[in-house]
């Protein structure tokens, strides 16, 4: 085979597996055969709208992670460049690309852990649940061809109104009768994140050693962090948690004005879902007491989505853990939370029954 028929026949492997397969037989390479199987031992990921913002710094820092030994980059655009672009690093996941709806199926078998951060963002002035109408319908496709192609996977949900692409992922699974409620999972990992951060920096503490437990939702006053459960145990004046309060139910909007009409957080969002998703693979591998918060179906509340802390296993959401002691502020914010929280579940649940 030529040099240039070589280079094109390796960026074709990389965008479909047949084309991978070819290469394998025009060169004979075992090498090839090998690594197209995934065969490091490890999970098998998908991350799909992995050309996007978030996508694209998701899709690096996963291939980074050695507990995925295979990493399929779907997308409706630009998935081939980024595949090509991501499959030098020298780390030991294989990465294969998938563009557009006819090859959506292909990059969904065998996933065990499929990262949802495909959908549009906001501008400055637009709420998430603006975004409802398009992210719905994209949600609602890709779980479509998940419960098809992979319906065992663990299903982490970034596109927004998570309040709302949850409880609609759940009924089309509900829809075709593989829905697992231990394996659907909103995340809201980046409202934990920003939490530690901002509380951090009030208290004069390193994040890294900073919990604060975010339940609720992921819009608005849904977002309600628990800072009377803040550890190491702190005390805030007043003053301090109505401005941590505002700035963590808020900060999405911050970045989103910054960054003037340019999209939403990409680059925060990327680690928290990587550091979301590493928590879901070191589960999945049998680490014991890996405890998060996730947007997830739960009897916490009355409400049949609420996001609070749960402890990961083998098989996703292995216990959900109730809220703990409130104070008589957290009781409010939380009475606030369920009110909106309630619509904005309903909205997803017609949108799937209509
Ligand atoms: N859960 C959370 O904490 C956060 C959620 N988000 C949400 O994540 C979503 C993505 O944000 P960005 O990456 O900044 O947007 P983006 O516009 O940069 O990227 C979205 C990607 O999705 C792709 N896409 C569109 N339709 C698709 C389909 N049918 N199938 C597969 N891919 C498709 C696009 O081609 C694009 O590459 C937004 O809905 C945003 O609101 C953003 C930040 C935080
Ligand atoms: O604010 C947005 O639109 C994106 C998001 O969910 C966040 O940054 O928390």
């Amino acid at each position: 085979m030529q040099q240039s028929n070589l280079r094109i026949a390796r960026i074709a492997a990389h965008i479909n597996p047949p084309n991978l397969q070819m290469l394998e037989e025009d060169l004979g390479l075992e090498r090839v055969n090998c690594r197209a199987k995934g065969a490091s031992s490890g999970f098998k990921v998908a991350i799909l709208g992995a050309a996007g913002g978030i996508g694209q710094p998701l899709a690096m820092l996963m291939k980074m992670n050695p507990l995925v030994s295979l990493l399929h980059l779907y997308d409706v655009v630009n998935a081939p460049g980024v595949t090509a672009d991501i499959s030098h690093m020298d780390t030991s996941a294989v990465v294969r690309g998938f563009l557009g709806q006819q090859q959506l199926e292909d990059a969904l078998i065998g996933m065990d852990l499929v990262i949802i951060p495909a959908g549009v963002p906001r501008k400055p002035g637009m709420t998430r649940d603006d975004l409802f109408n398009i992210n719905a319908g994209i949600v609602k496709t890709l779980c479509e061809a998940i419960a098809k192609c992979c319906p065992k996977a663990i299903v982490n949900i970034i596109s927004n109104p998570v309040n709302s692409t949850v409880p609609i992922a759940a009924e089309v699974f509900k829809k075709v009768g593989v829905f697992d409620p231990k394996r659907v999972l909103g995340v809201t990992m980046l409202d934990v994140v920003r939490a530690n951060t901002f509380v951090a920096e009030i208290m004069g503490l390193d994040p890294r050693e900073v919990d604060v437990p975010v339940v609720g939702g992921h819009a608005g006053v849904t977002i309600l962090p628990l800072l009377s459960q803040v550890k190491p145990s702190c005390s805030f004046t007043q003053k301090e948690i109505d401005y941590l309060t505002d700035r963590i139910q808020n900060g999405g909007t911050e970045v989103v004005e910054a960054k003037a009409g340019a999209g939403s957080a990409t680059l925060s969002m990327a680690y928290a879902a990587v550091k979301f998703a590493d928590a879901c693979l070191r589960a999945l591998r049998g680490d014991p007491a890996v405890v998060h918060c996730a947007y997830v179906a739960s009897e916490v509340t009355e409400l049949p989505f609420f996001a609070s802390k749960v402890r990961l296993g083998r098989n996703g959401v292995e216990e959900i853990y109730p809220l703990g002691p409130l104070n008589e502020y957290e009781r409010a914010g939380l009475e606030k939370a369920k009110k909106e929280l309630a619509g904005s579940i309903q909205k997803g649940v017609s949108f799937v029954k209509k």
